[in-house]
Formats: C-alpha cells, structure tokens, sequence
C-alpha cells in the first residue's frame, strides 16, 4: 500500500520538479553567463552565436527545476570545449619532427599586426625550439618597419642564432627564400620568418604575406594576436586568416590580464587552434594554452553554478616584477648588404637561462563552502515495510502535503527508535506534542535553508 504512495509522492515531486525549457528560462540564465564571457574579452558577436545555437539545443529540453542553472550552465561550458576540440591541437615539434626525415627546414611565418608582440613571440619560439635541440635561422621579412630589422638582430644576437636579412623596403619574399637557402645548405631544422605587420586592411601587407608564402610555402603559419584587445584581435584574426590561413595563433600579455576571452573568438572564427600564451617579456614566458584552465577562468569551478563572474588568473601567478631584458628598438644602423649576408656558422655558445621572475603567489579567493543539500524525501531512511506497518497499526491516512508527509516521517522514526511498540504497549514516551515539537523545529531549519520542497513547491 505504501510502496504505491511512495511511488505518487515521487511521481508527483517529479512531474512537479521536471520542466520544458522556454526561451524565457534560457534566457535568464544565459544573461549571467553572458557577463561571464563579456568580462573575459571574449568577442560580442561570438558571444551571440555560442548563445544563439546553444538556445536552438535547449528548448524544449526537460530538466529537473532545480537543476536548470545548472544544466544549461555545463551544456555551454561543454559546448565552448567541443569548440576548443574541434580546432584540434597541434605538436609543433611532432610537425618538425616529420619534415626534419625529409632533410628539409621546418618554415614558420609569423603574421600579425604592430606592436602585438609578433617579433618577441618569434624570439620566444626560436628560444623554446633552440631548447629542444633543434637549429634555427631567422628571416627578418619585415623590411616595412623601421627598426624592426635591429630589434630582431638584437634578439638573435641574444640567442646567439643566424639572422639573414637586407635592406629596409626589400622584398621581404626574397628574404624569406634566403634564409630557407640558408637553412638547406647548412642543414638546419627550422627556419622563422618575421614579417611586417601595418594594418590588418592594409592590401599591400596581405599581397606581401601572399607573395612570401607563393615563394617559400611555409610549412606553418602562427597568427599573433594581443590578448587584450578584444574584439579587436578578433578582426584581425579574421583578416588574417582570410588571407594566410594561419595554422594556429599565439596570444601575446596574458600576463597582464587574466581573461584571455580572445582565445574563445580566436578559435570560434577560425577553427584552428590557440597554440601558446605570452606570459611575460622573458624568452621562456611562452606556455602551451589550456583549455581546461580557460574554462575555469571564464567560469569558475566546472562543477557548480556558484561562481559566475570569477576573475581566477589564467596564468597561476601574476607576475609582480618585471625586469626584462629591455627589447628596444635600436635605431636603424644602415644596412649595407643587398645580399644575404656571408653565411658563417658561429659557435653555439651555451645559451644562458633566461632569469625567471620572482612571482608572487596570491591566496586563492576563498570558495563559498558547499550548501548542505538535504533529502526531499521526509521518508529518508526508512524501510517500507515500517511504513506499512506503522500506517496499518495506527491507520493512517496518506499524507497530503509537505508538512503532513515530513511529520508522519517524524512519527514512523520515533516508533521505530522505540522498538516499533503496538498500540497500547506504548508508555506515551512520545506525545504527539513532542513530535509537533520537534517537526516544529525540522520546519524552522527548512525554513532558513530556504530549499525547495518535496513536493515542488518551494517553502516559505
Ligand atoms: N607583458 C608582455 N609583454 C609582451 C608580450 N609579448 C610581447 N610583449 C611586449 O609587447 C611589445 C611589442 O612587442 P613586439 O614584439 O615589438 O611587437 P611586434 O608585433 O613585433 O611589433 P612590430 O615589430 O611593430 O611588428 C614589446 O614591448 C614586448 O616586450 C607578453 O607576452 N607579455
């Protein structure tokens, strides 16, 4: 009998408890979450795709109520990492790894506007390949910019790496086809390209870029972008992409601001992956991106619903001091030499580690401790034979709310704890006061936990 009254209790706290996701109640929570992205530069009208196709999954849906934040919460979430999946990753030493079989260098070419950090990315990468043992030679293919031609010597000098170059207003193509040159008779693994970067719009640049890949046919193309400049990466990375279909991208002064949201637009425009972050000014501030510590920057713990705007560091620790090597940009000493320059093989000194920065650790902001979320059901721990027998015993009525059901529970817990005593053998050791006193008490504890009821309506 009561194993049927159970079951109606569930079924009706479920049909209660269960509902079809309107746009309304996508909506509103959506709102949240879009703030979440929106302060973490992620780009509006990705932000508006990600929502609208996320919307078109959910309608319709049918979802514990209580669960609704929830639920569309980890869709999105598991939505924006399917995103991240499907750019796929790339092994850039893997990549090198093949081509070195073939007794040919591994070309890069590095595009990306001004001042985004396009030329010190370069060097960082030269940096981490020279780390792994492999040779490399840079083209300083930007003879657009002055000084860009310096600021380059100035970091192969520091690396103690080939530099091939020429004049300014050279053809950077031809550049380029020097130092692959280079690179194939002094059989070296990789060589990196340097280009100039004006104005993503600029047709000139694009043609440029064009022209360099006809000529060389680089065997990958990393599109640097400025992490903080939001939307406005987010065009340049279109504009690139559109002209070089760049293989991945690497997103420069992470450091200095923890969002990183462009990495999300990055990825969504173009489909291809965000390969490194800048982390700093020093050569080893590159790191691999993470996708998982993404997510959990842009929207806390990836199992709850509790943090919705965190500012959580994408990079663990921010770096307090920087005391870089000064990457200035010499003035244009005249260059001279309209050829490659004579190719002469200097000794590989032994590379000094860059010095680290002393970082500061900051204390997690402490995390609201878990809610306590109690059982909806009042007959929690109790066998239903007990229930049978205390309702056929006393003859008791089906409940018909929450409160009868949560005091009935009370009762069938004190029989028991009282050795289950038939009626009469009872030596009145529990009033029914004492049990309307002590559910009393049950409802005040509901009451401040403020949690929904059993029966699907919440209590007041
Ligand atoms: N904090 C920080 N600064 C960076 C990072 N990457 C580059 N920078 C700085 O950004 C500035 C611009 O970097 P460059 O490498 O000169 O920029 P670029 O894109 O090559 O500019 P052009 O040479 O004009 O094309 C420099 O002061 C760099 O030190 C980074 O990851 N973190």
């Amino acid at each position: 009998m009561f194993d049927k009254l159970r079951n109606a209790f569930s079924n009706a706290a479920k049909s209660l408890g269960e509902k079809e996701l309107n746009d309304k109640d996508i909506e509103e929570i959506l709102y949240e979450l879009e703030i979440s992205l929106m302060e973490s530069d992620v780009a509006s009208e990705v932000i508006d795709t990600i929502k609208s196709d996320l919307k078109t999954q959910l309608l319709g849906s049918k979802v514990d109520k209580k669960e609704i934040e929830k639920f569309v919460k980890d869709r999105l979430i598991s939505n924006i990492s399917s995103l991240f999946d499907a750019a796929g990753t790339v092994d850039l030493f893997e990549l090198i790894n093949e081509k070195k079989k073939t007794v040919q260098p591994f070309l890069i070419l590095f595009v990306g506007i001004n001042g985004t950090g396009k030329t010190t990315s370069l060097a960082k990468v030269a940096y981490m390949l020279q780390q792994a043992k492999y040779s490399v030679v840079v083209a300083a293919a930007d003879t657009f910019r002055a000084g860009a031609i310096e600021q380059l010597r100035e970091h192969t000098n520091r690396l103690n790496l080939k530099l091939v170059a020429q004049n300014y207003n050279s053809d950077p193509a031809a550049v380029a086809r020097d130092a692959v040159l280079y690179a194939k008779s002094h059989k070296m693994d990789c060589v990196l390209i340097d280009t100039a970067g004006r104005m993503q719009t600029s047709k000139n640049l694009m043609e440029q870029i064009a022209k360099i890949t006809k000529v060389v046919n680089p065997d990958f193309k990393i599109f640097v972008g400025d992490s903080l400049a939001g939307n406005d990466t987010v065009n340049q990375a279109r504009e690139f992409f559109e002209h070089v279909k760049f293989n991945g991208s690497i997103l420069t002064k992470s450091d200095a601001d923890a969002r990183g949201g462009a990495a999300l637009s990055i990825v969504k425009i173009t489909s291809t992956p965000v390969l490194y972050l800048g982390v700093g000014q020093e050569y080893s501030d590159l790191k691999p991106f993470d996708k998982e510590l993404f997510l959990e920057t842009v929207f806390g713990s990836l199992s709850g619903v509790d943090r919705k705007t965190p500012k959580q560091e994408l990079v663990e620790e921010p770096i307090v001091e920087s005391k870089p090597e000064p990457i200035v940009e010499s003035k244009p000493e005249p260059i001279v030499e309209s050829k490659p320059e004579p190719i002469v093989e200097s000794k590989p000194e032994p590379i000094p580690e860059p010095k680290l920065k002393p970082v500061q650790v900051t204390k997690p902001e402490p995390k609201p401790e878990p809610k306590q979320i109690e059982s909806d059901d009042p007959f929690e721990g109790i066998a239903d034979k007990d229930i049978a027998k205390y309702s056929n015993l006393y003859d008791i009525a089906p409940p018909e709310n929450d409160d009868e059901a949560t005091k009935l529970g009370n009762a069938i817990r004190q029989w028991i704890k009282k050795g289950r005593p038939k009626p009469g053998e009872e030596k009145k050791q529990e009033s029914d006061q004492e049990i309307d006193s002590k559910h009393k008490q049950d409802k005040e504890e509901e009451k401040s936990k403020k949690k929904r009821g059993v029966f699907g309506f919440f209590k007041k």
